[in-house]
Formats: C-alpha cells, structure tokens, sequence
C-alpha cells in the first residue's frame, strides 16, 4: 500500500487551472520538497491535498484511502495536517493556547491535549515563550508557532508551506534543525519552499511545478540540473548539497 498517492489531480480557480494533472508518490518516513516559480500552484497543491479545495479531477489516496473532496477536519483527523504561507495565530490567545487549539482537534480529552500541547512546546522550542501572546511574537516564532499548532494533532503527514520564508540565515538554520527532529519522529514531511539551497539537502525527493504541471520530479541533485527546471527559474541554477 502506498503511503500518499495523488493521482492526475487538477484544480481550477474560474479559467485558470492552478494543478494541472498532477501525479505524485510519496514513501512513509520520507521529506519531500515542492519547488517551483511564483504562481506554479505549490500552496493550491497543499489546500487540495488537505481538503480546502475541492479537486476538479483526480484523486489523492492517504494510506491506502481514497480521500479526495474530504474537508480539512476530515484529513486532519486522518492524520494530515498543514501550515499557511501566511501565518494566522490567534493573536490574543498565548503560544499555549494556540498549540492546545491543535491539540484539541485530536484529544478531546483535556488531559491529553495539555500533554501534547507540552510535548509540542518542548519539541518546537517555544517552552520559553509560552505565556506570551501570539500577537508579541516575532515572524521567525510565528512559524515556529505556526508549525506547532499543526504538530499538536499529531499528523503522520505534515505540509509546510514556506516556513521558512523571510527567516534570517540563522533562523532558517533552525528552522531546518527543527524540520529534520520532526522527521526523526516519523513523520512524512512535504515541504514548499522557495529557498532552494535549504530545501535541496533536506529532500529526499524534489517535485518542481511550473504553470500548474508537475515539469520534473526526482533526487535533489538530478532536479537542479534538469534543464527544464533551470529554463522554468529563468537560467538560475541551483545546486544540490554536494554537487
Ligand atoms: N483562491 C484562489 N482563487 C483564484 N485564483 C487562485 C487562488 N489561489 C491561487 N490562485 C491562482 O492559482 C495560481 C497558482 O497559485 P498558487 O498560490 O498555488 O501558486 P504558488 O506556487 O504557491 O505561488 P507562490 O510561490 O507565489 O506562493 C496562481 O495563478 C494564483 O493566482
């Protein structure tokens, strides 16, 4: 049985397509990047996958599931759970709340959702700040938080999308430490991002989307150098870690 199987899907937004037959594969256990120029359909990618968009076509099957169409309570009670490109915490509540509002849509039980929240706070980094509102947060601990409250449900597959846009090279450091110690737990880690030199060595599997269409797909190193990936960043070239 596959893992994460998402079979031709397509999404479109009035006339415009945003995926276009997209096929992907993904192992247990495994990080896999989505790269691809502004508006290639990377974040419609996620919202499908997790139930915010409804597929035109195609179907995604999660552990042998077909859950295509499902809405995000649904996915995410199934063990899929996902970050935004742009943060949204509830401002007023604190860091511990927020992380107990993921939690909770796990365990309705209090007492399990606080031990979670607090096995999340530790395992994020954020034990520290956590009386503090989310509102009083830097941008670098919103994705921090951000990434939390989706731990928090124990998902057994997360999405990132661009956590680690906008982050110092410091920050982006750990955001990436803090990528790798997820992934250590076991948890498959589909990851967008448009900091190429941080998303190639982390991957073990790069997809690149260009126009809506999945252009290539493949180890790290392969996908950097594929022409078409380099004609779709206009002649940028990227490189694998090693290379
Ligand atoms: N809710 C929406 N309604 C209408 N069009 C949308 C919607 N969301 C995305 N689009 C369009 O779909 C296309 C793909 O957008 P998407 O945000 O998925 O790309 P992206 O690869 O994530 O881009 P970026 O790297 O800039 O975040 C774009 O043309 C975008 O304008």
């Amino acid at each position: 049985m596959n893992f994460f199987q998402v079979e031709n899907l397509t999404k479109k937004f009035g006339g415009l397509t945003a995926n276009s037959d997209v096929s992907v594969n993904v192992e247990k256990g495994r990080i896999v990047g989505i790269i691809g120029p502004n508006g290639a359909g990377k974040s419609t990618f996620f919202g499908t996958v997790s139930g915010f968009y409804k597929p035109d076509g195609g179907r995604i099957l999660f552990e042998g599931k077909d859950i295509s169409g499902r809405p995000p309570e649904d996915t995410c009670r199934l063990g899929i759970a996902r970050t935004f490109q742009i943060v949204r915490p509830l401002s007023s509540l604190s860091v511990l709340d927020n992380i107990l509002v993921g939690a909770f849509l796990r365990d309705k039980n209090k007492k399990k959702a606080v031990a979670r929240a607090e096995e999340v706070l530790e395992l994020s980094g954020l034990k520290e700040l956590r009386r503090q509102p989310a509102a009083s947060l830097t941008i670098a601990d919103k994705k921090r938080l951000e990434l939390a409250r989706a731990l928090a449900t124990r998902p057994k597959l997360l999405l990132l999308d661009e956590v680690m846009a906008g982050l110092t090279p410091k920050e982006t450091q750990d955001a990436v430490e803090l990528i790798k110690s997820i992934n250590k737990r076991g948890i498959t880690l589909f990851v967008v991002e448009h900091v190429m030199e941080v998303i190639m060595p982390i991957s073990d599997k790069v997809i690149v989307l260009d126009g809506g269409r999945k252009i290539a797909e493949g180890l790290p190193e392969a996908v950097a150098n594929d022409p078409e990936v380099i004609k779709a960043y206009l002649g940028e070239r990227y490189y694998a870690a090693g290379s």
